[in-house]
């Protein structure tokens, strides 16, 4: 379709109506919804387009756990009377050659000739202010009327004496891997350490996972998160919580080994992998020259995701704010469709006014919607819990998949706080309950819908009807069948 719109040149000066800074989830879901709406759009990338969730990040994990998730259901064949004799061989070059199948086949949808079709002007190079309104990259100046900081995030390394002397891995070179780790040790028990220790110890490596809170997932509702640390334990990870590091270093016989400050012989391994959280990508943006702030967590923003300087927006993983929901790429895309919003038609918006889900893709999933027990505990005085397990779903049943359960949060007249489901495919149960948080519906409106039989979702009606159960013993509905079978 021919565009109606030309980007402004003064003296080859581009003066577009955006100037995007980045080109992964959040900088790609800006400049698709602008240039489709009729907006001038550059966006500017110094390394890959896609970013961290198309290249090293969600896409090549969740590649990477289904290939580890097809090993699994191997050994586990014989419960269901399938024999595969010695179990599962696997070919860690074949399975890297998969991950890097999957990335390809969507690397197209991201690419620098899918955006220029589209309309947009793509400038490779590194993005930075030279003054409040101006932006450098690739040799040409941008002073756009609008600028989306969509910069990202990296690995934050721990400052553990002797990693700088070891070899190490994170998600920027994990996935690289052509062999197996023969022992793997993850530090960090996030959403990172935990998936990518389970995928590892079910391709066949030896696997120890260190963290240093007292629990895996600490963000999550500390009994779900139990399940996903008892099943990983169950796996044959070697879970170990609360403990710090004292130091790292290589042995005669061992590529990296982990002192605990509780002393001990040390963890040997062969592999160490840092998982240790992320810290927002800002060197090099000329931030100070455009009077932008940052704090600890990244650029600084407010609830319309406006940075100090207001013709500025950050968003995704570089932003920092209350309430912005975390860093995830359907977070970032949310964003992006704010930034739209505000930026190109002057509308209010108000980062943190939806319910954001988040999904750890372990198996068990586990997933996450509003406040977990303890957070509604601290806001309302009175609450109730209203759970199911997978233990009594019939489609559980039938694929022997019963560990997990539902566990919704709800006030006394039914409105619903949070749920967190811990469960197989837990990540697409979630969604009724995120539809009914963001629309206002009554736990009792989740329990009037008709479910296939037999089906997971099933877990959702179980749940809401255990909100309804005490009505039914309620006297008076006693008394009104009475009163009908009197009247015949
Ligand atoms: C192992 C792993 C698994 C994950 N799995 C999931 C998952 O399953 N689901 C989920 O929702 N999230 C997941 N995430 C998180 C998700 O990857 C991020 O939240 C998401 O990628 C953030 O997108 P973004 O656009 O903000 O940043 P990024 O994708 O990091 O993009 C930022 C881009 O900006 C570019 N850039 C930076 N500075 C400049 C500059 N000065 N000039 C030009 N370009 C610049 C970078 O090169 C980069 O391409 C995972 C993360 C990891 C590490
Ligand atoms: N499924 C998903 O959606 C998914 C998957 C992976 C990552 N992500 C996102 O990426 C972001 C980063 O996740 P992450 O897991 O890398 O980081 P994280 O910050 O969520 O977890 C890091 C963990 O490392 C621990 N830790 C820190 N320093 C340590 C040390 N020196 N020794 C031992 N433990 C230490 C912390 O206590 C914490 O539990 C998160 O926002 C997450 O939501 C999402």
């Amino acid at each position: 379709m021919k565009k109606t719109y030309k980007i402004s040149r003064d003296a080859g000066t581009l003066k577009p109506d955006l100037c995007i800074i980045g080109a992964g989830s959040a900088g790609l879901s800006v400049a698709s919804i602008a240039v489709s709406m009729g907006a001038s759009v550059v966006l500017v990338e110094k390394h890959r387009m896609g970013g961290e969730c198309l290249n090293v990040g969600c896409v090549p994990s969740k590649a990477l756990l289904a290939a580890a998730h097809h090993a699994h259901d191997l050994r586990q064949a014989g419960r269901f009377g399938i024999g595969t004799g010695e179990g599962p061989s696997v070919d860690f070059s074949r399975v890297r050659e998969h991950v890097r199948e999957v990335v390809s086949t969507i690397a197209p949808m991201d690419s620098i000739e899918r955006y220029t079709a589209m309309g947009v002007q793509v400038i490779q190079g590194e993005a930075s202010f030279t003054d409040a309104q101006t932006v450098s990259a690739g040799g040409r100046l941008i002073k756009a009327r609008r600028f989306v900081i969509a910069s990202g995030s990296m690995p934050a390394l721990p400052s553990t004496p002797g990693l700088d002397q070891v070899p190490y891995l994170t998600n920027e070179t994990v996935f690289d891997l052509a062999e197996k780790p023969e022992h793997l040790i993850v530090i960090g028990g996030g959403a990172t350490g935990v998936e990518l220790a389970q995928a590892y110890r079910r391709l066949g490596s030896e696997v120890t996972l260190i963290e240093a809170g007292e629990r895996l997932l600490s963000g999550e509702d500390p009994e779900m998160a139990a399940v996903v640390e008892r099943a990983l334990r169950s796996e044959g990870v070697e879970v170990r919580t609360g403990c710090a590091i004292d130091r790292i270093e290589r042995r005669e016989n061992s590529p990296v080994s982990i002192l605990l400050a509780m002393g001990g012989d040390g963890i040997d391994g062969t592999h160490v992998l840092i998982a240790t959280g992320r810290q927002a990508v800002t060197d090099g943006l000329g931030l100070e020259a455009a009077g932008i702030k940052t704090d600890r967590s990244g650029i600084r923003v407010d609830q319309r995701l406006k940075t100090t300087n207001s013709r500025v927006y950050a968003i995704g993983d570089c932003a920092s704010g209350p309430k912005l929901g975390g860093r995830f790429t359907h977070v970032a895309n949310h964003h992006a469709g704010l930034v739209i919003r505000n930026a190109l038609f002057g509308l209010p918006v108000k980062a943190g006014d939806t319910p954001i889900p988040r999904v750890v893709y372990t198996d068990p999933e586990l997933a996450a919607v509003g406040r977990t027990e303890d957070e509604a505990r601290a806001e309302h005085k009175s609450i109730r819990i209203l759970r199911w397990s997978f233990a009594h779903n019939d489609r559980a049943r039938a694929e022997r998949a019963t560990s997990g359960h539902v566990k919704a949060i709800v006030t006394p007249r039914g409105r619903i706080l949070g749920c967190t489901i811990v469960g197989p495919r837990a990540g697409e149960l979630i969604m009724p309950w995120v539809l009914a948080m963001t629309h206002g519906l009554k736990v009792s409106d989740l329990a009037g819908v008709v479910y296939p039989y037999p089906s997971l979702s099933e877990v959702t009606k179980s749940t809401a009807v255990e909100f309804l159960k005490p009505l039914t013993q309620n006297p008076w509905s006693r008394r009104v069948i009475g009163l009908v079978r009197r009247l015949g």
